[in-house]
Order: C-alpha cells, then sequence, then structure tokens
C-alpha cells in the first residue's frame, strides 16, 4: 500500500512522531548549555501541539516528489520551523505580551521557569532553529543552495515583514483595527507567513520549480488566513481542554478578530473561501501527488484543537 493512502489521521501522528523523536536531540549533548535553559526550552517543544508546521515541510517534499521517503532529508527544516513557532508561543504568552496562564495544555514557560528564562527559552529556539536547519545540508546532503535559500527565507519570514512584524502590528494595532482589510495584513504576517515558509521550504527540498513553489506559497497564505480564523473562532466556542489553553483570551484583551469583525457565520464563509482558493491554487501546479496537502487543508478547517 503506498504511503498516500494511509489514513489522515495515522499519517498526521506518525509524521508528528518522527518530528519529536528529532527534536528530542536537536541541542548536541556535549554543549556546555545551563539545565535550567534546556529544561525551560524542551518543556515547552515536548509540551505537545499538533506539529502542524513541520507536519506541512514533510508533505510538501512528499508532494513535490510523489515519494514518501523523500521528506527524511526535510528533517532538519521541520524540527527548525516546529522550535520557531514554539518561540513564538513562549514570547507570546509572556505578561508582556497576551499573559496566558495555560499552553499545550500545560503551564505557560513563564509560569514554570520564571519570565527571566521563558524570554531566553524562546531566544534559545529561535536562534538553534538556525543552526538545526543548516543540519539538512551538514548531515542529510541537501544541495547548500538550496539550504542557503531556506533559511534566507525563514529569516524573512519568521521576521520582520512576516511573523515578527505582523506581532508588532497586532500588539500595536490592538483595539485600533477596525477593517477586515487591516486585519487580513497582520494575520498573513503574524501566522501565514510561517505556515507558507514550510511549505516552500518542504518544496524546496522536494525539488519544486518556480510555479510550483509560488502554488505552495499561495497556498500556505490562504490556509494560514483560514487557520487564523478557526484559532479566533475556537477562542470564542472552543474546548479549553481539547485546545489545551484557555478560551476567551481575545475577549479579555479586547483584541479585534474576524469574528469580532464580520460575526460568526461570516468568518465561516471566508474560511471555506479562502481553503477553496488554496486548493484550486495547489490542484493546479503540477505537483507529483498534492492529495495529502488537499486533504490537510480540508482537516483544518473542520479542526476543534
Ligand atoms: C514574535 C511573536 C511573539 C509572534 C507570535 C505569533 C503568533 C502567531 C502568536 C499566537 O497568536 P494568537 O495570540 O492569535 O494565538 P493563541 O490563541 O494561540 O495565543
Ligand atoms: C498561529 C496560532 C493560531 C497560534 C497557535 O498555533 P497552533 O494552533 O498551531 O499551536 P500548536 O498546536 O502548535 O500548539
Amino acid at each position: 500500500m503506498k504511503e498516500q493512502h494511509k489514513p489522515l489521521q495515522q499519517y498526521l501522528a506518525e509524521q508528528a512522531g518522527r518530528i519529536e523523536d528529532a527534536l528530542k536531540t536537536a541541542i548536541p549533548a556535549n554543549w556546555d548549555v545551563p539545565d535550567k535553559l534546556k529544561d525551560a526550552m524542551m518543556y515547552s517543544i515536548e509540551a505537545g501541539g499538533k506539529r502542524l508546521r513541520p507536519v506541512l515541510v514533510l508533505a510538501a517534499a512528499e508532494a513535490v516528489k510523489g515519494d514518501a521517503q523523500a521528506s527524511a532529508c526535510a528533517l532538519p527544516v521541520a524540527c527548525a520551523v516546529e522550535m520557531v513557532h514554539t518561540y513564538s508561543l513562549v514570547h507570546d504568552d509572556l505578561p508582556a505580551m497576551d499573559n496566558d496562564d495555560y499552553r499545550r495544555g500545560k503551564l505557560t514557560n513563564h509560569k514554570v521557569f520564571g519570565e527571566a528564562m521563558a524570554i531566553l527559552a524562546g531566544d534559545g529556539l529561535l536562534t538553534h532553529a538556525f543552526y538545526v536547519a543548516a543540519q539538512a545540508t551538514r548531515q542529510h546532503g541537501v544541495p547548500a543552495e538550496t539550504t542557503l535559500a531556506v533559511i534566507e527565507d525563514l529569516a524573512r519570514l519568521a521576521g520582520l515583514p512576516g511573523m515578527v512584524g505582523g506581532q508588532a502590528a497586532d500588539v500595536l494595532g490592538e483595539q485600533g483595527v477596525t477593517s477586515a482589510e487591516e486585519l487580513r495584513s497582520i494575520h498573513l504576517r503574524k501566522t501565514s507567513a510561517l505556515i507558507s515558509f514550510s511549505l516552500v521550504a518542504g518544496g524546496r527540498i522536494g525539488g519544486a520549480d518556480d510555479r510550483q513553489l509560488d502554488a505552495l506559497s499561495l497556498f500556505g497564505r490562504n490556509i494560514g488566513l483560514a487557520f487564523q480564523i478557526q484559532d479566533d473562532i475556537l477562542d470564542l466556542i472552543g474546548d479549553e481542554q481539547k485546545l489545551g489553553k484557555k478560551v476567551q483570551s481575545d475577549l479579555r484583551q479586547n483584541k479585534v478578530t474576524y469574528p469580532y469583525l464580520l460575526g460568526m457565520d461570516e468568518s465561516r464563509k471566508e474560511m471555506a473561501r479562502l481553503t477553496a482558493e488554496a486548493k484550486e491554487a495547489l490542484a493546479r501546479a503540477g505537483l507529483a501527488d498534492p492529495g495529502r496537502l488537499l486533504e490537510i487543508a480540508d482537516y483544518l478547517m473542520g479542526r476543534d484543537r
């Protein structure tokens, strides 16, 4: 039976398992690092989460090649994006930002390790991610040119015109956002950029051409926006146990969200529209096997955590 034909839940669980195994050994054991810092970093990494972004790296590499084995050399980059994402959550939860107490079903990093160590754990995850990404070439034979392009994309899309810039716009805008256009611009940077990165990085490692990379990027932008709208909806009506974080956090902070601006029905319609547009772009890209990515797009729309 071809790998692609496994049920989606089994596929997601197996990919998450591969990523989690690799993350366990991401910090070289012979480095002189304070135990407390390592513990704080690994606490948030091992707390779980859906591992969406790293799974997208692996799934995109497989989709381009049409081969389930194609993702082995993408594993370092998958780990790197999960480290960047986890740092962003650790910092997002800090008292100076969202001031949240629970994340991934556990107390937030600063609640357990204190604010100074949580900030440093985030810093450690972010910087170490680039070391880990470089291992795609060092240990897995990915051409240096490809890894360079991936690292450049990561610095850009997790950085100033991407996630960091988007988070800054979010913090600065907070109650002042009045249009869906403004909100879309924030979400594109804060959330979509890293999701789009994941797909393009997997595509690059799988050997995608420019047209396919553009399609993967557009697919990522749109499912990223849909993902953030669903996150905002779940913040209003989701189940705390399943989500592993407190609901109504946006309301407590008076955050302007899609459901707040457009209402629940319009938000759901927008999600469906974005997902359909994403799938169309991908289906036209001539990937060897886009099926799994198309399936993930549908799954994300119906997710409850
Ligand atoms: C540079 C930094 C710190 C970036 C954070 C980016 C980010 C997507 C945070 C979570 O968003 P959210 O607050 O909408 O989600 P949640 O509901 O999970 O807190
Ligand atoms: C961008 C958003 C909405 C922050 C949470 O991301 P995830 O919902 O992917 O968080 P984890 O599963 O990784 O914990």
